[in-house]
């Protein structure tokens, strides 16, 4: 099991993942779900001890990554799949990764065959596609056989093909009682994969539910509603007759209405009453991408200037739904913004004192099975 309590990253003015708690446990695929630059992969490095919390801590099955003993042997890691030294062939790159973690050589070949490589054991990497590199990355999560396992946006460049063998590997790997933690910005992904959902947003904790749950939550019906096209005083009078009849509606971009809280026989004879014509009745389903949006649109940092997000408005968040506040530019930890009715962590410690030093940089001493050209990535890295 995967425990982070209090987890906090800073870098420097910015912080990256605020007091996040939760726990991945064995036996499951864990989804770790949050937009561009939310803090999956800050969060990941933590768990791995390539780098060093601010606050709190994180461990694997009681003990931080580095007081792991044989590490590499009990988690596997696919962090950054282009961390491969290109001149090296696939089996070579393997065999010094299996060599470095004292695990026998013909396990190579194994994981090989695992991912679909054998044909290209001999290529080297630098030729290699990014789906193929993707492949690689598992199979180098694989080698020391672990019981835990950490895959950051594993079908990242992987064809529709490739996509379902990850999804089926994740699946059969936790059904052999592993625990399984993956992060992906793709709802829809996650939801045919994952059976337990974290997300987060800006580097806090928005959602720790199973994807059962979130789908009761999130995909209730709507009826999408349209008056004839320049009929504004019609759209009005049915908006105000819908609303008095007790459902909530909410203007579309196209000009429909979204209705809740009514059933269609019922918005039928509510517009019938108010003599107002339809073009359309139709019944809807939020989709969870849809709901994985909305629960996030305040928590996005890259927003395109035409992101269809601006039109998603919720009918009636949950808590856990409302869109964060704005976080201030060096989201200092006393002035972080509480989050409307946020939830009780249950983890929650008292708030650290401030830290005396900057915390000293990581001494890698027993790394994941990536990590020796995925510690150079953060290196110089200042920010994204
Ligand atoms: N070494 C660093 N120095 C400064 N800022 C950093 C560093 N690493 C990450 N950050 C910042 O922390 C935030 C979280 O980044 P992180 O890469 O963890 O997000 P992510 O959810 O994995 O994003 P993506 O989905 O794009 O990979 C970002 O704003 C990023 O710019």
């Amino acid at each position: 099991m995967i425990e982070a309590v209090g987890l906090t990253k800073r870098y420097g003015a910015k912080t990256a993942v605020h007091n996040l708690s939760f726990q991945v446990r064995p036996g499951t695929v864990t989804g770790f779900l949050g937009p561009n630059g939310s803090g999956k992969s800050t969060t990941m490095r933590m768990i791995l001890g390539l780098d060093v919390p601010s606050a709190g801590h994180v461990t694997i099955g009681g003990l931080p990554y580095r007081r792991l003993p044989n590490a590499p042997r009990k988690v596997g890691a696919l962090l950054d799949a282009k961390a491969v030294h290109g001149g090296r062939t696939a089996r070579k790159h393997l065999l010094a990764l299996a060599q470095h973690a004292g695990i026998p050589a013909r396990r190579v070949d194994e994981v090989l065959g695992v991912v679909g490589l054998q044909e290209v054991a001999n290529k080297r990497a630098k030729g290699f596609s990014l789906g193929m590199g993707q492949r690689l990355g598992i199979a180098a999560a694989l080698l020391g056989d672990p019981e835990v396992l950490l895959f950051d946006e594993p079908v990242n460049g992987l064809d529709p093909e490739g996509i379902l063998w990850v999804r089926n590997l994740m699946k059969s790997l936790a059904a052999e009682g592993r625990t399984v933690f993956v992060s992906s910005h793709l709802m829809s992904e996650m939801a045919l994969t994952a059976e337990h959902l974290i997300v987060i947003g800006r580097g806090q904790l928005m959602a720790d539910m199973s994807v059962k749950d979130f789908i009761a939550a999130n995909s209730a019906g709507f009826a999408r509603v349209r008056t004839p096209d320049g009929e504004a005083e019609g759209r009005e009078k049915l908006t105000a007759a819908l609303v008095e009849a007790g459902g909530q509606v909410l203007p579309e971009q196209d000009g429909a209405l979204r209705v809740t809280g009514l059933p269609l026989p019922r918005i039928s004879d509510v517009a019938h009453a108010a003599d107002v014509r339809l073009w359309e009745l139709s019944p809807h389903q939020a989709s969870l991408e849809e709901a994985y949006m909305r629960m996030t649109q305040g928590a996005v940092d890259y927003r395109s200037t035409a992101d269809p997000r601006a039109a998603l408005q919720p009918p009636a968040p949950a808590p856990w739904q409302q869109p964060l506040a704005a976080a201030p530019p060096d989201w200092p930890e006393s002035s972080y913004p509480v989050l409307p009715g946020e939830r009780p962590n249950p983890y929650a410690q008292p708030p650290a004192a401030p830290p005396q030093a900057p915390p000293a940089p990581p001494a890698p001493q027993a790394a994941p099975t990536t990590a020796p050209a995925d510690l150079t990535k953060r290196d110089s890295e200042d920010a994204r």
